[in-house]
């Protein structure tokens, strides 16, 4: 397929996608349609499509409209590529500009660019929340996010998993944020099919998650419960760095939980499975990550930063409190509470801690990560009481 075309396909699918059909559905759907179109053009259509919806407020305001064609406008404004050039309605490729969207293409660049890509009624909170870092990490919010493997150190080591994934054409580097993680530079896309995977010697997962978990105390023995485990990325993770603890995974949607066993077995970790509502009691440390609004992960869901609005964010919150309130009763006398999520909002991080706090429970650790420093946003602290 021509660029022209490419751009012609991504128009069609945001046309469908914007008024509500999941991106990944749309995608999928659009590939069995078109079977033509090879793997680079398909990889190519779903980063025009990905883009479009990271940067959509930007976009729009670039390319003068909110459908399919302005995006792409917008896209081609945004990387210095003259519109003209793709626009010509030839070789499958969009229909000439019309006078308005010629016009449109010729109005000033507004300056404010990268804040347009938030959801125009979250920007205050995040201007405040992210305090001096907004600019930068609003910008940083806007480019596509890095693939982070974790490197399962009970079964090998960073270098040796490099060495493995480098023998199957998957070039991967040290990142700096924490030792287990490696970041894909070349061939993410053969990951999945890749020996080091499927042996359960690395695994998919930011490395915020991975630097979250690694803060958190473990010893051989502990009995430790990640409460909402979801597909087990942080159980995983737990079990890796200290195969001797005891971990158990509670979710409350069992159907959360499906894929845990399988990911254990690759892995070679043992993690027990609670039924949905009886996670136990008494245990040394407690995992609690969160649902939230997944500010921190936008650049990877960027559809979700245009659903969420205020009551979903005030049910989120009512949720984490609940919670929270819940988990916090599960900790054994001396034992740690580990609250986490992937949100840059003070509302659903360190403003939690204070409901635990007047029940006499003390924040001795926490921290943030920021896509500054190569991962997404995070947030940990560790209580104890
Ligand atoms: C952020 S996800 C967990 C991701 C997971 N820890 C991982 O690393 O892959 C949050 C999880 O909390 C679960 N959840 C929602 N409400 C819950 C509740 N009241 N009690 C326990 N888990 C809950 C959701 O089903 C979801 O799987």
């Amino acid at each position: 397929m021509t660029p022209a075309a490419r751009i012609a396909a991504a128009i069609s699918l945001l046309d469908t996608i914007l008024p509500g059909e999941p991106a990944e559905r749309a995608l999928t759907n659009w590939a069995r349609g078109h079977r033509f179109a090879g793997s680079k053009d398909r990889a190519a259509i779903r980063d025009h499509v990905y883009d479009a919806l990271r940067c959509r407020g930007s976009f729009a305001q670039l390319g003068g409209g909110e459908d399919g064609r302005a995006l792409m406008l917008g896209l081609l404004r945004a990387q210095g590529i003259d519109p003209q050039t793709i626009f010509t309605g030839e070789g499958y490729g969009p229909e000439p500009l019309s006078a308005a969207e010629q016009a449109a293409l010729e109005a000033p660049v507004p300056e404010d660019l990268a804040e347009l890509d938030w959801p125009e009624w979250l920007r205050p909170a995040l201007r405040a929340d992210l305090g001096a870092g907004y600019g930068a990490i609003s910008e940083a919010m806007r480019a596509r996010a890095p693939v982070i493997l974790r490197v399962n150190i009970a079964r090998t080591d960073p270098k040796k998993a490099a060495e493995m994934l480098a023998a199957e054409g998957i070039v991967t580097q040290p990142h700096p944020l924490v030792a287990t993680a490696l970041e894909v530079i070349e061939g993410a896309r053969k990951v999945h099919r890749s020996a080091a995977y499927m042996n359960g010697l690395v695994e998919l997962q930011d490395a915020a998650s991975q630097a979250a978990t690694a803060l958190v105390p473990l010893a051989p023995g502990m009995r430790v419960l990640d409460y909402c485990a979801g597909g087990g990325g942080k159980a995983l993770a737990l079990a890796a760095a200290c195969p001797e603890a005891v971990i158990h995974a509670h979710d409350a949607d069992p159907a959360r939980l499906r894929d845990l066993p399988v990911r254990a077995a690759r892995a070679g970790a043992e993690i027990a499975l609670c039924p949905p509502g009886a996670p136990g009691t008494g245990y040394d440390l407690v995992v609690v990550d969160a649902p939230c609004s997944g500010s921190g992960t936008w650049r990877r869901t960027p559809e979700a930063k245009w659903r969420l609005d205020p009551a979903r964010l005030s049910e989120l919150v009512a949720l984490q409190a609940e919670i929270l309130e819940k988990a916090a009763d599960l900790v054994a006398d001396g034992g740690v509470l580990a609250y986490m999520n992937c949100s840059f909002l003070e509302v659903e991080t360190a403003a939690q801690l204070r409901d635990l706090e007047a029940r006499g429970w003390a924040c001795q650790t926490e921290r943030r990560f920021s896509p500054l420093e190569g991962a997404d946003g995070f947030y940990v602290a560790l209580l104890h009481r």
